[in-house]
């Protein structure tokens, strides 16, 4: 769990110390107070970027020369300290006192889910960051995930390379890497929707007993073959497109309502509660496993759920026994259960201790 929190030069945050117990903290404060912004900094240290910025110097504050988070977490491993300072363009990200190379690192002890208003666009925008969510999950609960994935990376780089330049024969060097790296993606990812999907139906039948969502797992190549036979058959149409067609790489996590996908069978608020089960039941997946225990980062909870669905999905928030931060404007805004505790309040970028 996040034991303490330091931030300094994160957008319009006055530099600040923030301290957190097991479950739910809340942050409250009017609009631009620089709530989300607090959530923002726990990202940062957790996956090395923003959830809604692409590049750090939109978060850095105007007019400040360092931007630096750091945070105490502690694992079943024991107590670490977390950093990363981003200055003059360079991002440094220290573990324990040492700089590290990899965020993957930060991300191994302090695993982040964010729930906002943008959370449903993992239903409506493309294949790919269905598969970031499957590459989170696998890489908390599977052991050799990271590195199979990443072997897969390297081989298909190589791979569309010599496909780029007409070369069949030298991507035929790489198929071997990419057949038993892609296997391997495909497993571990197969193993995390069997688990997933049986606990998302049942919460969301819970939600909306009205629909059927059903999940449907696509593992990016014709179901029937081995990898080697899609490359062997396909091997002239990929020299022709420049790049390989066949892979993990091209995998997908589809949800369906009666045969149509969620997002034209669905309305946007049944969306949103897709969306966000399926946060939940992969942070209760990896809760269960014992890898890892998920932080979950609750922005404007109330934006498109009505007061009952709002109820029943902070019921489940509290049920996941994960930590959590939740924000609202003020504190009669939360839901059940929430309004009673330590918290925050922003003001003007001022964060300040409350009880609520
Ligand atoms: N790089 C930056 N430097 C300084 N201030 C910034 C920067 N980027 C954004 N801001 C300002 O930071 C403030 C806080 O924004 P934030 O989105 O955290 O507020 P919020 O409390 O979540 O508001 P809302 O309830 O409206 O979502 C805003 O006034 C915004 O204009």
């Amino acid at each position: 769990m996040l034991r303490e929190l330091d931030v300094t030069g994160v957008r319009n945050l006055q530099a600040c110390r923030l301290s957190f117990e097991p479950g739910f903290t809340v942050v409250t404060g009017a609009n631009a107070a620089g709530k989300t912004s607090v959530l923002e900094a726990v990202h940062l240290l957790g996956r090395g970027r923003s959830f809604r910025a692409r590049r750090l110097d939109q978060v850095i504050g105007r007019e400040q020369s360092v931007m630096r988070v750091v945070g105490v977490c502690e694992t079943t491993h024991g107590s670490h300290r977390l950093g990363l300072e981003y200055s003059q363009r360079q991002c440094r990200v220290r573990l324990d006192g040492e700089d590290v190379r990899l965020l993957s690192q930060l991300a191994k002890i302090l695993p982040v889910q964010v729930i906002n208003t943008e959370t449903q666009r993992i239903l409506q925008d493309g294949p790919a960051g269905r598969r970031l969510y499957l590459n989170w999950g696998c890489f908390h609960v599977s052991m050799n995930y990271h590195a199979d994935w990443q072997r897969h990376e390297r081989a298909l780089r190589q791979r569309n390379a010599a496909l780029r330049s007409g070369d069949g024969r030298l991507a035929r060097v790489w198929e071997g890497e990419l057949v038993t790296s892609g296997e391997a993606v495909d497993e571990a990812r197969r193993d995390l929707v069997a688990g997933l999907s049986v606990a998302l139906q049942e919460l969301l039948s819970s939600w909306m007993p009205e629909v059927a969502v059903v999940v449907e797992y696509r593992r990016g190549w014709r179901a029937g073959s081995t990898l080697q036979e899609c490359f062997d058959d396909g091997r002239l149409r990929e020299l022709d497109a420049g790049f390989t067609l066949f892979g993990p790489h091209r995998a997908d996590l589809l949800l369906k309502v009666d045969g149509v996908e969620a997002q034209f069978a669905l309305s946007r608020g049944q969306q949103k509660l897709v969306a966000i089960g399926l946060m939940l039941v992969q942070c209760r997946q990896l809760m269960r496993s014992d890898s890892a225990s998920p932080l979950i980062l609750v922005d404007d909870l109330a934006a498109e759920l009505d007061a009952g669905r709002r109820e029943q999905v902070a019921q489940a928030l509290k049920e996941t026994s994960c930590q959590g931060i939740m924000t609202a404007i003020e504190p009669g805004d939360l839901p059940e259960g929430f309004q009673n505790g330590r918290g925050y309040r922003v003001e003007q970028g001022r964060v300040s201790e409350m009880i609520y």
